[in-house]
């Protein structure tokens, strides 16, 4: 899966959020590393559609984003950083249930499926609770599993692991490491960036190192902290 950002810029309130942005990404998994504000989730919300770039293109798998809207939406799963913009729905199994809803026309697979999700994030258990009563980090899981359930083509990840205890933290790792699809991961885990293909750091809306896990992290270390 080619993302493409060809001379790519976002102005807001008059200012420029993202400059210039020019890559190719392709690895499984892709990093991106920032100060507050620098610019990452509009780099990540490029990518579905949800920021449009103001001048220059993105192309996803060949299709440019702005001209795509709905098929880009099909194919990309986004998590969102705070998991209430996500979950729209009072109880777990029928939020899950609401995405797959035009995937699997069959009631009783449709429940099956979201059985599955939740357990690929060890929370079956919570099928049948009401949403506002979750802690923070089961809503980030429940929202993580909705996704999943929709089988997307790439995830694109804004701050998965915020709200998660160390022991969820862990297993959301080993669950990425996983997962089939590419992701793309904003995320200040530094522990999680290391275990990226690639890591873009941004700063002050330009791309500013661009490598391997480990000379970015290193790089971040030295110079935005
Ligand atoms: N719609 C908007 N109107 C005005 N400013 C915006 C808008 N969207 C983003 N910005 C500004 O653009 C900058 C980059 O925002 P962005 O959310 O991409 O940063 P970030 O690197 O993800 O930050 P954080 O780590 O704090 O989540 C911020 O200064 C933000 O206030």
């Amino acid at each position: 899966m080619l993302i493409q950002f060809k001379n790519v810029t976002v102005i807001r309130d008059e200012r420029s959020v993202l400059q210039e942005l020019a890559c190719d990404l392709s690895e499984h998994r892709i990093g991106i590393l920032g100060s507050n504000g620098s610019g990452k989730s509009t780099l990540l919300r490029l990518i579905n559609g949800l920021t449009l770039a103001g001048t220059g293109q993105v192309i996803l798998d060949g299709l440019e984003v702005s001209r795509h809207l709905s098929e880009i939406r099909r194919k990309v799963g986004f998590i969102f950083q705070n998991p209430d913009n996500q979950l729209v729905l009072p109880v777990v199994g029928e939020d899950i249930d609401l995405g797959l809803r035009r995937l699997i026309a069959d009631r009783s697979a449709r429940a099956q499926a979201v059985r599955d999700a939740l357990s690929m994030v060890a929370c079956e258990h919570l099928i049948d609770r009401v949403v506002h009563t979750l802690s923070g980090g089961e809503k980030q899981l429940v929202a993580l599993a909705a996704v999943l359930a929709t089988s997307p083509e790439i995830i694109l990840f804004d701050e998965p692991t915020t709200q998660l205890d160390l022991k969820n933290a862990r297993r959301f790792a080993r669950m990425l490491a996983e997962l089939p699809q590419p992701c793309v991961v904003v995320s200040h885990d530094l522990a999680l960036m290391q275990t990226m293909d690639r890591v873009l750091v941004i700063d002050q809306g330009r791309v500013v190192q661009d490598g391997r896990a480990m000379d970015s992290v290193a790089w971040y270390q030295e110079h935005c902290t």
